[in-house]
C-alpha cells in the first residue's frame, strides 16, 4: 500500500539556514491589515520612551536646585519632584499595559490566520507530500514556528519600537545635557555593534539547525512512540537503537542551544563592559571640561544607565530577529506550497450524484520519485466499468492496483489520459459520488459513532446499526461497554485489524456514494467472513458501482467484470468465468495458485 507513513520517509526540503530574501518585506505585508493597531503601538511606545526619558532629567533639578541650590535644600521642591516622578512612573505602567494589550491582539490575529491558512494549505496538498514529509516536521511548523512568530510580534515588536524610541529620546537628552559627554559615551559603541553583528549571524544559522533538530525529535517521538513503532522496536530488539537515535538528536539540540546561548551572552557581556566603562569615560570628559555641573553629570550618568535597557533590548532583539526571520521563512514555505485539490472539484456539495459509470481512457501515471521519474506505475490503461456493475481488479503485488484505485477515487490525477465518471472528467475527490476504503483504514480518536458519522453527520442511530450489521461488526460493537459511544483509541487500536476494516467499510456505506472502491478493504478478515461481508455489501449497493481490489478470490463469482493488471498495464478484462477459461491467462493462473490446480479447470 502506498501512502502509509514510511519509516524511511525523507524530509521535505527544510528552508535553508539563510531565509529567502524578501522575508521581511513579506512580514511587513502581513501587518498591512493591522496598520491602525501598529500605529497605536508606535504612539504608546513613543509615550513610553518620552516618559522614561523625562525621569533622569529630574535628577538634574534635584541636585542642582532642590538639594544643592544656592539657598540650601528646598524641601517643597523635592516633594513636588517626588510627586512628578511617581506620576510619571504610574503613567509609564499604564502605557506599558496598553501596549501589551494591543500587541498581543495583533499577534493573536495575525498568527491565528497564518496557522489556519497553513492547515488549509496542508489539507489540500497532494498525497505525495505526506509520504515524503515527516509528521513531526508539520507539527513543528504548525506549533513551534507559529509560536515563535507569535512571541516575536507580541514581545519583539513593542520592544523594537520602545527600544528605538528609548534610544533616540535618551540620545537627544544626553546631547542636550552635554554634547561633550555624549561624544565620550559613544566611543566604544562600534566595538559592541561589531560583536553584535557577528553573533547575530551565528545565531541565525544556529536557530535554523535548532528548529530542524526539534522537528526531527518530534518526528522520531511521534513515529517511534506510537503503538506500531514501539511494537516494531520490541519485536526486533531495537529499543536501544531507537534510544540512541533519539539521544543523538537530543544531544545535537542541546549543543546547538548551548552555542546559541553563548552567542547571545557574548553580545550581552560586551554590552556590560561598555556600560561599566562608559561612565568613567564621561567622568574623564567632565574632568577635562570645566563647565559641567555635578547635577548635569549625575543626570547624564542616570540617562546613560537608562540606555542600558533599550540598548540591551536592541542587541537582544537583533539576535532574536535572526531566528524569528527563520521561523517566518519556514511558515512562508508552507504557505507557498502548491495545493493539488481543486477547491471546485473537491467541493462537498456535488449537485448530482450520477449513476456511477466509470471510464478510464489511456491513463498513464508515475510517482514522482527522485532519480526515478520515468518509472510509470500505470501505462496506457483503458477500461470501462458500467454504471451499477461490480468489478474486481486483480494483479500481482506492485502491479498498480492501488494506484488505479486512487485514480478512480480522484485521489490522484493521471499524468496522461483521463478518468471519467458519468462522462465528466474526475479532477479531484468527489464526496458523495466517489468513495474509497483503503486496506489500512484510518480511525481517528473519538467514539465508534463519531467515526461512522464522519461520512454522514446526520446519520441516525438506526442508520449506524444498519450499516454495521451489513459489515458484520454490530455484534462486536455491542460487546464493548459503551457500544457505539466507546472510544476507538489511537488510530482505532482498541479494535482488531479486521474489526477496524469493518467499521471503515460501514462508514463508507453511510457515504452512499455512486462508486465505491474497496482497496483490499477486507484483507484482514477470514475468508468466510470476508465472503459474507462482501456479498452483503454488494447486495446493499445493488444498482451502484462497486470496484474491489483484491488478492483473494473467494468471492469472485459475484462480480460482473475482472480487470487484471500486470506491471502497470491491463492484461486481461472480462467476465470472471470467461477469464478462468483462459488457462494461460494471468487471472486463471492466479486463481489456480490460490485455490489449487483443479479449481481453475
Ligand atoms: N507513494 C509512492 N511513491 C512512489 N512509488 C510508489 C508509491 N506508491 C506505490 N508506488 C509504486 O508504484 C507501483 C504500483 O504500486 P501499487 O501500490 O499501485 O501496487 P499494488 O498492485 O496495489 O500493490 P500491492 O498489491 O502490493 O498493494 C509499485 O511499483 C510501487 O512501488
Amino acid at each position: 500500500m502506498p501512502d502509509q507513513p514510511a519509516p524511511a520517509a525523507t524530509a521535505a526540503p527544510y528552508p535553508p539556514s539563510s531565509p529567502a530574501p524578501g522575508t521581511w518585506r513579506r512580514v511587513a505585508r502581513l501587518f498591512r491589515p493591522h496598520r491602525a493597531a501598529v500605529l497605536l503601538v508606535l504612539v504608546l511606545a513613543a509615550a513610553f520612551a518620552a516618559l522614561n526619558g523625562v525621569v533622569p532629567l529630574l535628577s538634574q533639578v534635584v541636585f542642582d536646585r532642590a538639594l544643592f541650590g544656592p539657598g540650601g535644600p528646598d524641601l517643597p521642591l523635592l516633594a513636588v519632584l517626588a510627586g512628578i516622578a511617581a506620576a510619571i512612573a504610574c503613567a509609564v505602567g499604564a502605557v506599558d499595559l496598553g501596549q501589551t494589550w494591543v500587541s498581543a491582539r495583533i499577534a493573536q490575529r495575525l498568527v491565528r490566520s497564518l496557522r489556519e491558512e497553513m492547515f488549509d494549505r496542508l489539507q489540500r496538498m497532494p498525497l505525495a507530500f505526506f509520504t515524503t514529509t515527516k509528521g513531526g516536521e508539520i507539527q513543528s511548523r504548525l506549533a513551534g514556528d507559529t509560536t515563535q512568530v507569535e512571541n516575536a510580534i507580541k514581545e519583539t515588536l513593542p520592544e523594537v519600537l520602545a527600544g528605538l524610541l528609548g534610544l533616540v529620546v535618551a540620545a537627544v537628552a544626553m546631547v542636550s545635557l552635554s554634547p561633550l559627554l555624549a561624544g565620550a559615551a559613544v566611543v566604544l559603541a562600534p566595538a559592541v555593534l561589531w560583536v553584535s553583528a557577528r553573533s547575530g549571524r551565528a545565531l541565525k544559522s544556529l536557530s535554523a539547525v535548532g528548529q530542524e533538530t526539534r522537528a526531527e525529535l518530534t518526528s522520531i517521538a511521534a513515529e517511534r512512540l506510537s503503538l506500531g513503532g514501539v511494537t516494531l522496536a520490541r519485536v526486533h530488539g531495537r529499543r536501544a537503537d531507537e534510544q540512541a537515535r533519539f539521544a543523538a538528536e537530543s544531544r545535537r539540540l542541546a549543543r546547538t542551544q548551548v552555542r546559541a546561548a553563548m552567542a547571545a551572552q557574548l553580545v550581552l557581556s560586551t554590552a556590560h563592559v561598555f556600560f561599566v566603562v562608559t561612565p568613567y569615560l564621561a567622568y574623564l570628559a567632565a574632568g577635562l571640561a570645566d563647565d559641567i555641573t555635578p547635577g548635569t553629570l549625575v543626570a547624564f550618568v542616570v540617562l546613560q544607565s537608562r540606555l542600558y535597557q533599550p540598548l540591551g533590548q536592541m542587541l537582544r532583539i537583533s539576535t532574536d530577529l535572526r531566528s524569528v526571520e527563520g521561523a517566518f521563512a519556514r511558515v512562508f514555505t508552507y504557505l507557498d506550497l502548491r495545493p493539488e485539490t481543486d477547491p471546485e472539484t473537491g467541493s462537498l456539495t456535488q449537485p448530482e450524484r450520477g449513476v456511477g459509470a466509470l471510464s478510464v481512457r489511456e491513463v498513464g501515471f508515475g510517482y514522482e520519485v527522485p532519480g526515478d521519474r520515468d518509472r510509470m506505475a500505470l501505462r496506457d490503461v483503458s477500461l470501462d466499468i458500467r454504471a451499477g456493475s461490480t468489478a474486481l481488479i486483480v494483479g500481482p503485488s506492485g502491479s498498480g492496483k492501488t494506484t488505479l484505485g486512487h485514480l478512480l477515487a480522484g485521489l490522484r490525477r493521471p499524468a496522461e489520459g483521463a478518468v471519467l465518471i458519468d462522462g465528466t472528467e474526475v479532477r479531484g475527490p468527489l464526496p458523495g459520488r466517489l468513495c474509497i476504503v483503503p486496506q489500512e483504514p484510518f480511525l481517528f480518536q473519538g467514539s465508534v459513532a463519531d467515526n461512522l458519522r464522519y461520512a454522514d453527520p446526520d446519520a441516525s442511530p438506526d442508520d449506524l446499526i444498519r450499516v454495521c450489521r451489513i459489515t458484520r461488526i454490530h455484534e462486536r460493537i455491542m460487546t464493548v461497554p459503551d457500544g457505539y459511544d466507546a472510544h476507538v483509541g489511537e488510530r482505532g487500536a482498541l479494535f482488531s485489524g479486521g474489526e477496524r476494516q469493518r467499521i471503515a467499510l460501514a462508514r463508507a456505506l453511510l457515504a452512499d456514494a455512486s462508486v465505491l472502491v474497496l482497496d483490499e478493504a477486507t484483507s484482514a478478515l477470514d475468508p468466510l467472513t470476508e465472503a459474507e461481508v462482501v456479498q452483503a455489501v454488494l447486495a446493499e449497493r445493488a444498482g451502484r458501482t462497486t470496484v474491489m481490489i483484491t488478492h483473494r478470490f473467494g468471492v469472485l463469482d459475484c462480480f460482473d467484470t475482472v480487470v487484471a493488471l500486470d506491471r502497470g498495464r491491463v492484461v486481461e478484462q472480462g467476465a470472471p468465468r470467461d477469464l478462468r477459461a483462459e488457462p494461460h491467462g494471468l487471472y486463471a493462473r492466479m486463481v489456480r495458485a490460490q485455490t489449487g490446480a483443479g479449481a481453475a479447470s
